[in-house]
């Protein structure tokens, strides 16, 4: 065992933090602090900063984002201000320039499009109406009734089940038999578009970790926090420090992979096990020229079987390139997972063949990824399972004996399972440090 370098040297006084993962909120809190003469290592399991956030550059010409590409809602959020400062281009999508297709892959007729938002409407409602009762239940319980009407139209049946996905499922990650009816959209939204980054969301966090001393390739197993010292054991090394800062993806914590000593209040174990850590993959199909509709964002598949390659984005109009990117969320994004690249690939041209017929070619590359069974992420991003409630999230964040602190997207009661969720928990554990 080693004692971990670039801490202690003459800043004792303000005392020493370990700040376990270069994620955002993990960036957000080591700058924080250290611009505050704090003295601070990151301490990372992987071979690189951002986590969640991982811009490839596989496609030298094209720069991808394979965790987070949005800022959701650009009018005041603080991943809006951070890429101003670095000047970083930027490209707005819109949900309005979108195309959906039923499932024999023919383009919604005015008939269809009214029905579709027909039904979108009921299901708003019924989940409307489930939030006003006492008893939780979960989503797909709150629009059961809706589903047992439509039974006998399986045109409906497929519209409620696309409607389910692509508004609920892809945007909280995770499957409606699991998320709370109450609290499955508890969290704040900003105002405005949403923006991507020409470069890739990683100018973010390039900026945010520049000058900060961080420890890659350190896979933490163990935290002990003694009364007067804490103690980072990883595989390789021993960090000590006089505090540390927690900002493991809610998926690691629920592994057990990583164990405190002594262990977690019973509250923190608790909200731990009820919060649900969900499922969004991406597949990028890169052709040689777009087929598709060159003024379209977004691509809707009302596909015959529930949550199979509901929602693609098109980036020939934002960024000229032959470039489709193919969501699977939930259930069926989880399932993939143990699917071959060829196997994704070659459902996912499948689907694109249904819409646009046979003589769809196949790729000449693809980008996919498997956030669940990624060992230092265990999921896409945390959401309100039945049985949790937004306030556990506020237990999570709670820092325990000023030894423990806590950081990280699922920490946020308002943002989680955002960019800006992540950032402004770890602005907000260094407000915490910088108090103490
Ligand atoms: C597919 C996908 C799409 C998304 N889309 C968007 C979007 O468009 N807009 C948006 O705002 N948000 C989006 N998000 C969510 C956003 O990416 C996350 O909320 C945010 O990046 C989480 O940051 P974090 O710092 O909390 O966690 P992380 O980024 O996961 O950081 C935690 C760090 O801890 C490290 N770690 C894990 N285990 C260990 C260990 N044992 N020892 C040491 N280190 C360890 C990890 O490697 C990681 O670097 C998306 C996420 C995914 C996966």
């Amino acid at each position: 065992c080693g004692t971990g370098e670039g801490i202690g040297a003459g800043m004792a006084s303000k005392g020493r933090t370990i700040v376990i993962g270069a994620g955002l909120a993990g960036l957000a809190a080591a700058r924080e602090l250290r611009h505050n003469g704090h003295d601070v290592v990151v301490v990372e399991a992987r071979d690189r900063i951002g986590g969640r956030l991982w811009t490839s550059s596989a496609w030298p010409d094209m720069p991808l984002d394979l965790g987070a590409t949005w800022i959701h809602g650009v009018r005041d959020n603080p991943m809006t201000d951070l890429a101003d400062t670095l000047q970083a281009r930027r490209l707005v999508t819109s949900y309005d320039k979108l195309a959906t297709y039923d499932a024999n892959g023919q383009l919604f007729t005015d008939a269809e499009a009214a029905h579709r938002e027909a039904i979108g409407n009921q299901v708003r409602m019924a989940l409307h109406n489930a939030q006003q009762r006492d008893a939780d239940v979960t989503v797909r319980q709150a629009v059961a009734a809706l589903t047992q009407r439509l039974q006998p139209s399986l045109a409906a049946t497929r519209l409620l089940n696309f409607v389910v996905s692509s508004e609920i499922e892809h945007e909280y990650a995770a499957s409606a038999h699991r998320l709370s009816a109450h609290w499955y959209d508890s969290a704040d939204d900003f105002e405005g578009d949403d923006a991507l980054f020409v470069r890739g969301f990683q100018v973010i966090t390039d900026y945010l970790a520049t000058d900060l001393p961080i420890e890659f390739s350190q896979v933490v197993k163990e935290i002990f926090w003694g009364e007067h010292e804490v103690r980072v054991f990883t595989e390789k090394m021993t960090f000590a420090a006089d505090r540390v800062v927690v900002t493991l993806p809610l998926g690691v914590l629920q592994s057990n992979s990583v164990r405190f000593t002594p262990e977690l209040p019973s509250a923190k174990r608790q909200a731990l096990a009820a919060l649900g850590m969900g499922v969004l993959n991406k597949c990028y199909l890169r052709f040689n020229q777009a087929f598709w509709p060159h003024d379209i964002d977004w691509l809707g598949h009302v596909s015959a079987q529930h949550g199979v390659w509901n929602e693609w984005v098109s980036f020939q109009r934002v960024a000229q390139m032959p470039i489709l990117l193919g969501f699977n969320a939930a259930d069926h994004g989880l399932e993939i997972e143990a699917w071959s690249d060829q196997q994704i690939v070659a459902s996912a041209i499948e689907t694109l063949r249904i819409i646009f017929g046979a003589g769809t070619p196949q790729p000449s590359a693809y980008q996919i990824t498997r956030w669940a069974t990624d060992p230092f992420a265990r999921g896409a991003y945390s959401y309100n399972a039945l049985g949790s409630t937004p306030s556990m999230r506020d237990t999570l964040a709670m820092p325990v004996d000023a030894k423990l602190f806590f950081a990280g997207e699922a920490s946020h009661s308002a943002y989680f399972g955002t960019t800006h969720g992540a950032y402004l928990s770890g602005l907000r554990v260094a407000e915490q440090i910088l108090e103490l």
